[in-house]
């Protein structure tokens, strides 16, 4: 047997000597590297560390490509790991998140307005990033986004050429829902690069419809669950300048949104909005891929385009206004609505005219009295001496603003009213689409005289206009006027444009006054100038409808022509006129006929109608005669009868009207049909033409507008300007009948009055036993100018 040598013999004399203590060391060697793999460095999901800025990460040829194309811009990347501090783990970049969601934040904070959002003081904007995000199943939806970062990328090159690049618009980036991790950009917003702390991400959203399970159903479910997710912020995206979405659908098999077309579009949209605070940058758009896809996709994002400009010059969307990002969701929106409308400060229930829902502050029941300017001087009164009749400083400046009015200079005022909110969502026009084709997204309410020489019972502005019998303040010019109501009223507009459910398409056609209704509250012929304000809404080929109160002969008479021109009848009798109207006048009644008379003169050459507003009580019992005998004395083209709608007033309250005088849609219908016989039985040759049911009105017309046994109680506009251009020209005058236009079908008597077209809302009752009797919720009194 070999003898081991000397070394080995030394080592195994060692290990018995000591193996004791080594076994020790050695394990605890083993156990401390264990600890320190296992505690200090937990591997990182693929997502929160493979999530690159933005590539497409499916395609990258096709990027490549894309960024070939464009010129070099300074691109913000959004840096990796930025949502690091608020990571969700999906075990993967892509589809599906399975299982339940482990969630490591930071507990978000509360700002000074009360929102939640970051710790950090955000800087002013300089820059705006947009972001496409896309999803596609068949490719149509990533053809048009691609269309649309081209677009968006020519138009940021074009401003970075024009106004530099130290603030602006930056090119897009783009990315396939289906291959982003959806916590990182859907969790929180991007943070700005450290470089360029004064860049906001605006989300660009472009998804189509399935009704099948594809990715879209996980985007939403992300959604939904990141909203719902009670350990993260509710609007987590709120840190975003914004966000719009465009949706895809199929008409021909989808053909309405009640049907499922752009369903998923929709749902995003509202998900979207939850998520940012309410920061729609631009409403939502929908295209049917049949047909005008590319169109409607401009449209939409030249808007949105311009929304982005606009977010730059201002700061952001704006804050506190209705439609100005901080726009409450749309039933909700509602019922905030028809709280503030039938809630009064002093529990008591009232019903206020739809139309004076506010686009901004709170009604105020404590409203100044009204200023009675007949005992303050003379008319005529040197303009330099005059006062103004509505000064900055005065509380019924203050009041009127509160409700929603935009004062344009000292006397004149305009207002959205509710229908025109309503047509933009698509919900329905006022009846004067049913009756005369004017779609209330096009219509601009105004008045260039917030005063007036009435004080009626159910007037709703009553208590915040001036009144006065003649005129003696200060005047403005109609370029004045003008220009200012028109500002002011699409600045209004593009405060709703943020409004959920407004329509894309018809936000666009807003955008373009087609209409002007002079009825807003005030006497428009009380102004001096008021027939060159009518020109110049003319030269525009804006169309005209003057209401007037029967109490300015001269002024009525000078009238220059109107598309249609109204008086106001709210009474058959003297007494019974005094009671409702509360003229200022002394000679109210003379005046009233006399302006029936003047009506009678223009019959042939204007539009002339007749407004009944009914009050159950004053002047609807016994007053068929008395009606009838007006309609004789002044023939008018057409007869409006309406119903009152109570607005609550304390005056209104104190002359004794209270919610049993406002009519139901019945009596009105029986109040109309005893005024037609009377009428035929005078052998005055007039029917009923129209309803809108929606509003309580009804529309008797003269058989000067039935031809061949069709009533043509609508308006050609073109026709109307061509005629008046032609009459302003060479002196050729025309005649109400040369510009009428067939009725539609459904808008006939008997058919109800709702356009088929619009999605018919029914207002939610929250009181099911309100203390006062309210009108049936399938007709309510909506009001119209
Ligand atoms: C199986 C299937 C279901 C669809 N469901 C709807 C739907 O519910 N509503 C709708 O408006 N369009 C629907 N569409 C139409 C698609 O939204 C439309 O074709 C869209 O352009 C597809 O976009 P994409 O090619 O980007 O996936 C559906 C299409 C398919 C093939
Ligand atoms: S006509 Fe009057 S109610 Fe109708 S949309 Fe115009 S302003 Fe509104």
């Amino acid at each position: 047997m070999a003898e081991s040598p000397p070394v080995a013999t030394g080592l195994v004399a060692v290990w018995h000597a000591y193996r004791l203590p080594l076994l020790i060391v050695l394990s605890a060697l083993y156990f401390t590297i264990w600890a320190y793999r296992t505690f200090s460095s937990r591997p990182k999901t693929q997502a929160s560390a493979s999530v690159p800025s933005s590539p497409r990460s499916h395609s990258p040829e096709k990027q490549d490509k894309l960024e070939a194309t464009s010129e070099k811009q300074p691109t913000i990347a959004i840096p990796a790991k930025q949502n690091a501090n608020l990571t969700r783990t999906t075990g993967g970049t892509t589809k599906l998140p399975a299982g339940p969601k482990r969630v490591q934040g930071k507990k978000p904070v509360k700002t000074i307005d009360g929102r939640r959002g970051s710790s950090e003081e955000p800087q002013p904007i300089t820059h705006i990033q947009p972001i496409i995000f896309f999803a596609s199943v068949t490719t149509t939806t990533e053809h048009y986004a691609n269309i649309l970062l081209e677009d968006m990328r020519a138009v940021a090159q074009e401003k970075a050429k024009s106004e530099g690049r130290d603030q602006g618009l930056l090119p897009p980036q783009i990315h396939d829902i289906s291959y982003i991790d959806l916590d990182e950009y859907f969790l929180s917003a991007p943070k700005p690069p450290p470089t360029s702390p004064g860049t906001r991400y605006v989300y660009c959203i472009l998804a189509p419809t399935y009704n099948i399970d594809t990715v879209i159903n996980t985007f939403l479910a992300h959604l939904d669950e990141t909203h719902n997710d009670f350990r993260i912020d509710t609007a987590p995206l709120s840190q975003l300048a914004g966000y719009s979405v465009f949706g895809f659908g199929d008409k021909s098999e989808w053909p309405t949104e009640e049907e499922g077309f752009c369903t998923q579009a929709k749902e995003i949209d509202r998900w979207m909005s939850k998520l940012t605070g309410r920061k729609r940058a631009f409403p939502l758009g929908m295209a049917d891929v049949q047909s005008g896809t590319e169109e409607a996709l401009k449209e939409w994002s030249t808007g949105l385009v311009e929304t982005l400009s606009e977010i730059l010059e201002a700061g952001g969307l704006g804050e506190g206004v209705q439609g100005s990002g901080d726009a409450a969701e749309s039933d909700e929106e509602d019922a905030d609505d028809e709280d503030a409308s039938n809630k009064r400060k002093d529990g008591s229930q009232t019903m206020v005219d739809l139309e004076d829902i506010k686009m901004n502050g709170n009604s105020d029941s404590s409203a100044p009295l009204p200023i009675d300017f007949t005992t303050v001087g003379k008319a005529g009164s040197s303009e330099d001496n005059a006062k103004e009749m509505v000064p900055k400083t005065s509380p019924t400046y203050k009041s009127l603003t509160k409700q929603g009015y935009t004062i344009v200079g000292s006397h004149s005022g305009v207002k959205i009213c509710r229908w025109t909110k309503s047509a933009l969502r698509g919900r329905g026009s006022c009846y004067k689409y049913s009756f005369y084709g004017i779609r209330s997204h096009l219509c601009m309410e105004a008045t260039p005289s917030l005063s007036c020489s009435n004080k009626c019972i159910f007037c709703w502005r009553h208590g915040t206009n001036p009144v006065g019998t003649t005129w003696r303040w200060k005047v403005d010019s109609p370029e004045l006027i003008f220009q200012g109501v028109k500002e002011g009223h699409y600045k209004k507009i593009k405060l709703l444009k943020a409004v959920p459910g407004v329509r894309a398409e018809r936000y666009a056609e807003a955008m373009r006054i087609r209409h002007c209704a002079l009825s807003l509250v005030g006497e428009p012929i009380f102004y001096p100038h008021i027939n060159r304000f009518l020109d110049m809404l003319h030269a525009e080929r804006m169309s005209s409808f003057l209401v007037c109160n029967a109490q300015h002969p001269d002024q009525l008479e000078a009238l220059k022509r109107v598309t249609q021109l109204y008086v106001s009848i709210d009474a058959s009798n003297r007494e019974s006129l005094r009671k409702i109207d509360r003229p200022l006048h002394r000679d109210f009644w003379e005046r009233f006929q006399r302006c029936l008379d003047i009506l009678r003169e223009k019959r042939h050459v204007q539009r002339t109608v007749f407004r009944l507003t009914l009050v159950k009580g004053f002047n609807v019992d016994d007053e068929v005669i008395g009606y009838a005998n007006l309609v004789e004395k002044a023939l008018p083209c057409l007869i409006e009868i309406k119903g009152v709608t109570y607005c609550g007033t304390t005056t209104s309250a104190g002359a004794g009207l209270t919610m049993q005088n406002v009519p139901f849609y019945e009596e009105i219908v029986t109040f109309v049909k005893a005024l037609d016989k009377e009428l035929q039985s005078r052998g005055l040759d007039y029917g009923i033409a129209a309803e809108h049911a929606h509003s309580c009105c009804v529309l008797l017309a003269s058989s000067r507008f039935n031809v061949n046994g069709k009533w043509h109680t609508r308006i050609n506009y073109e026709r109307f300007f061509e005629l008046l251009e032609r009459e302003n020209a060479d002196g050729t005058t025309f005649t109400p009948e040369d510009y009428m236009l067939e009725t539609e079908e459904w808008a006939l008597w008997g058919n109800g009055g709702f356009n088929p077209e619009d999605e018919r809302v029914y207002r939610r009752r929250k009181n099911k036993n309100p203390p006062i009797e309210a009108p049936p919720a399938e007709t309510p009194q909506e009001v119209t100018s």
